[in-house]
């Protein structure tokens, strides 16, 4: 294998190459292993995004975007799929990468993210299984702008070439917790989950997910790749995601569960809802996940999903099967009950029937979605912005989103932490807001050193 220099500069000369081209172009370069979050550290870009798939068999960083598909709206979610088909049908083994926020309802502090957000990165670094390539997607427009455009992608590669910082996460410090207050706080939450308790005792509702915004400020300035790199090594078999924008904001996260997958007609899905803490050793680990299996309020939490998703997605796939018997994942807090679907779908399903038919499931929204979307949004005094939206990498043949949770919006020295829960039937409010210090407990760890 070349040096990382010698094959950053490889490609930069078959950019120059295409400085007479006209249309989409995509190209790769082998190069020796560097992980995407250590690249990401030092490269060149106001820009950044990065994704884990949970298999770990692919992560992506990407930066210079472009093409970036910003939504203003809901109404806009459908030409923009349709544009991002178009593109990729030119370079088949590209992706888009991005999310969409919960609903449209948000305040002002997520404008830069818009409702969605679709990248197409102009240089991609993939590490996959034991690969890792640069790539850069180009349009080129033909005649005097074709050539800048080359030599301007060349010069960039070049200048990265001695940018690389290997990373260090025995260096990582944590930033230290100058200040933290909840909102809602403790005694707000108390009647917004007794609001939800009365809907669900009137019959209109059987569950909706309330949530919760924890905001810090930081001691010291975050080392933010090497912070999520830190995050993931507690919880490996997460999804990960990050997405830098202009201003420097950046919503990340590190979440354990699915929205969809799909490869070709084959699309995997899963219920992942209800929740213990991990135990103090093996044998108690052993005895919460009993008791979480045999939970009644936990399982009415997940069963809620499951027959959702199994709702929605039959008229959607040719055939579906579900998990006969429930199962935990473990996480490095807590474990969860889930239930996992396997598909086909029907011949001219897009991703974008798949997004809007299973977002957002009742594992961060409620059941029936209109009254618990009626409910999260005059109850929540915060707004969700992009948190248990979606976040992934959209392709032509291969896509995957995440369920945006156990994630936060870092802003220069604040940073603010989410969290919800699944108000059913049996909820209690202080056991719930107990749960929703649970799932931020490795984050924190991590921020209070
Ligand atoms: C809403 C969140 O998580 C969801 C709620 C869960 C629950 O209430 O048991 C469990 C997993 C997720 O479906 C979150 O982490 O913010
Ligand atoms: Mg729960």
């Amino acid at each position: 294998m070349l040096p990382y220099d010698e094959s950053m500069r490889i490609l930069a000369d078959k950019l120059r190459q295409c400085q007479t081209r006209q249309g989409w172009y995509r190209m790769e370069q082998p190069l020796p292993a560097v992980a995407p979050l250590a690249w990401l550290h030092g490269v060149d870009s106001s820009c950044r995004l990065y994704w884990t798939e949970r298999s770990g068999n692919r992560s992506v960083a990407g930066v210079c975007p472009e093409l970036d598909l910003t939504l203003a709206g809901a109404e806009s979610l459908g030409e923009t799929f349709a544009l991002s088909r178009e593109v990729l049908q030119a370079i088949p083994g590209a992706h888009f990468y991005g999310g969409m926020a919960f609903t449209d309802q948000m305040s002002a502090q997520w404008r830069a993210f818009g409702y969605g957000r679709f990248i197409l990165p102009r240089f991609e670094l993939i590490q996959q299984r034991a690969e890792t390539v640069m790539a850069c997607n180009l349009y080129l427009p033909g005649g005097e702008e074709s050539r800048r455009k080359c030599h301007e992608a060349a010069a960039w590669l070049e200048r990265q070439a001695s940018r690389i910082v290997v990373q260090d996460t025995d260096g990582y410090r944590a930033p230290g917790i100058a200040d933290r207050y909840c909102v809602p706080d403790q005694q707000q939450w108390r009647y917004g989950v007794e609001q939800v308790l009365t809907a669900v005792a009137g019959q209109t509702l059987h569950k909706a997910v309330l949530s919760r915004e924890v905001r810090l400020k930081l001691e010291h300035p975050l080392h933010l790749w090497d912070f999520l790199q830190r995050w993931h090594s507690e919880n490996p078999r997460s999804y990960q995601f990050a997405l830098q924008v202009e201003s420097g904001d950046c919503f990340f996260g590190t979440s354990p569960e699915r929205l969809f997958r799909r490869q070709s007609r084959l699309l995997w899905t899963e219920a992942l809802a209800g929740t213990m803490t991990r135990g103090m050793d093996a044998s108690e680990d052993q005895a919460f996940e009993h008791r979480l299996i045999n939970d009644d309020k936990n399982r009415h939490e997940n069963a809620l999903v499951l027959d959702h998703i199994r709702d929605v997605l039959a008229g959607l796939c040719e055939r579906l099967e579900s998990d006969r018997e429930v199962s935990v994942i473990k996480l490095r807090h807590i474990q969860h009950l889930i239930h996992r679907f396997r598909g086909v779908i029907r011949p001219g399903i897009t991703d974008y029937d798949l997004l809007t038919t299973l977002h957002p499931t009742p594992a961060v929204g409620g059941s029936p979605w209109h009254e618990a979307r009626h409910l999260i949004h005059t109850l929540e005094p915060h707004s969700r912005g992009w948190y248990s939206g979606v976040f992934g990498s959209l392709g032509l043949n291969d896509t995957e989103f995440a369920v945006a949770i156990r994630s936060g919006l870092l802003r220069g020295r604040q940073l603010s932490l989410y969290s919800g829960a699944g108000i059913v039937a049996g909820s209690e409010p202080d056991t719930e807001w107990q749960e929703l210090d649970n799932k931020i407990n490795t984050a924190l760890a991590l921020l209070d050193g």
